[in-house]
């Protein structure tokens, strides 16, 4: 490497844009996701690839609320602590069942929570309510209470109406959303196909996880932490061999898994020191570079570009960056493809834990843990919060946002956080 070469091939002249210029840029780069039909026991997470809508009333029967008798509700207008009204039981409805009784005045069905109301029933009286007795064979069922009609009584329809919309496309399938799936029979899920993305770690100092610990070098965590924050945004990750400090194998590498993947991540190798490969890759021919730089910390180089029609991201080796980088840029792509309504984590206004003293030329995105204190949410920031940093990720559930210019901030000043959506703090 001719280091005199380093100002004339560029590699220091980067003009950086805003964070949210570099998130508008690689989401005009963002492809819809396809559609997959995978069984219900599996749709969990994914998210729906079109609306689907109600293809038969919920309930589809008129539904007893309570174990108790169907009756006319009209017989119990006298009803009174001094009066009951005593009524013919004339069948027992279980669940399941569906009487061919008709209830007229006068009659009365016993019925458990759930079953089919009959016929000429409007009201259920529960069974707490009544008491019976015997005679000439006949068993009558005894009413003090009035009941108005419609009571217990859950009309067709009355969660959703045939043809209405049960859920809307791009919605993630959570635990609500699988048993409405379940109650109309969708066993078979429209969703869109998760974007499979490579991940390539560069480093000539990477070991991998299971070596042991050579002088200089370190183990690679960051592919690791990558596949799951892919996976938690909704993708598919691939953790491809990390590759040594050399550009034409990186480009090779590069080159092969955006034909094969959605989307290519890389750590490392993007600032500007001699073996910093990525960024020389970008600069290449044929590369349409996206930005080098982001006027943000950590991952002020970040880089993203289009090769090939592919879309490459190039975050920061320093873990703190790649972390932030990722949660930036590649999880609201990974959502646009997926097709949600919100592709960026939610930003909420909370109070500051703790002084922080840092004044920044760009935005920062600072590791913090928030709690929840006298019915307020506080922010504290971590300890120790360096790009370079690792340890303290795994103590982070929110990023404080703080602004360019930004002076000294006070325990107790409001801030915005970024809430993050992993992680085993809870
Ligand atoms: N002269 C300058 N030096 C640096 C600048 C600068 O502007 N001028 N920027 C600094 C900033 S800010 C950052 S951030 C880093 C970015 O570095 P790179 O993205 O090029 O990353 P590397 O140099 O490859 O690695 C940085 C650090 O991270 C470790 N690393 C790398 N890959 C992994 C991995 N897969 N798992 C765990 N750790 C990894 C690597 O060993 C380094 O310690 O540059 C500053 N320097
Ligand atoms: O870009 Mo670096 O991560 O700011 O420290």
């Amino acid at each position: 490497m001719k280091h005199s070469d380093d100002y004339s091939n560029n590699k220091f002249k980067r003009s950086a844009i805003s964070v949210e210029e570099a998130q508008k840029r690689v989401l005009e780069h963002t492809a819809s996701g396809t559609t997959e039909f995978v069984p219900l026991s599996e749709a969990h997470g994914r998210f729906l690839a079109v609306p689907l809508h109600a293809p038969h009333p919920f309930p589809h029967f008129r539904r007893s609320g309570m174990d108790g008798y169907a009756v006319v509700s009209a017989d119990t207008k006298n009803c009174g602590e001094d009066e009951t009204v005593w009524l013919r039981v004339v069948d027992e409805i279980p669940c399941g069942h569906v009487s061919d009784c008709m209830i007229a005045s006068g009659l009365a069905a016993r019925i458990m929570t759930g079953a089919q109301v009959p016929e000429g029933a409007d009201a259920v009286v529960m069974l707490e309510a009544t008491r019976l007795r015997e005679d000439s064979g006949d068993v009558f069922v005894g009413l003090r209470k009035k009941v108005g009609p419609g009571n217990n009584v859950t009309p067709i329809g009355f969660e959703l109406r045939e043809g209405e919309l049960l859920l809307e496309q791009g919605r993630q399938l959570g635990a609500g959303e699988i048993s409405a799936l379940a109650t109309f029979g969708i066993h078979k899920v429209p969703v869109v196909r998760k974007p499979r993305i490579a991940i390539i770690s560069t480093g000539s100092e990477l070991l991998s996880v299971d070596e042991p610990l050579q002088p200089g070098r370190i183990r690679n965590s960051n592919s690791f932490m990558l596949a799951v924050q892919i996976r938690e945004a909704g993708g598919e990750p691939c953790i491809l061999d990390a590759v040594q400090d050399d550009v034409g194998t990186a480009r090779r590498t590069v080159l092969d898994a955006l034909s094969e993947f959605d989307y290519v991540v890389t750590s490392g190798g993007v600032s500007v020191g001699d073996y910093d490969i990525m960024g020389d890759l970008v600069r290449q021919e044929g590369v349409d570079l996206l930005f080098n730089k982001v006027t943000m910390r950590p991952g002020s180089v970040t880089t993203a570009a289009v090769i090939n029609g592919g879309l490459l991201f190039a975050l920061s080796g320093n873990p703190g960056a790649c972390f932030v980088g990722c949660e930036l840029f590649i999880r609201p792509v990974i959502r646009t493809m997926l097709g949600a309504r919100q592709p960026f984590l939610p930003q909420w206004e909370v109070v500051l834990g703790a002084d922080y003293h840092r004044v920044n030329n760009f935005t920062r995105f600072v590791r913090a843990k928030a709690e929840i204190r006298d019915g307020r949410i506080y922010a504290v920031p971590a300890a120790v919060d360096e790009s370079s940093v690792m340890i303290s990720i795994k103590d982070s559930d929110c990023l404080i946002v703080i602004p360019p210019g930004t002076g000294q901030l006070r325990k107790g000043d409001k801030i915005d956080i970024i809430k993050l959506e992993g992680g085993g703090w809870s």
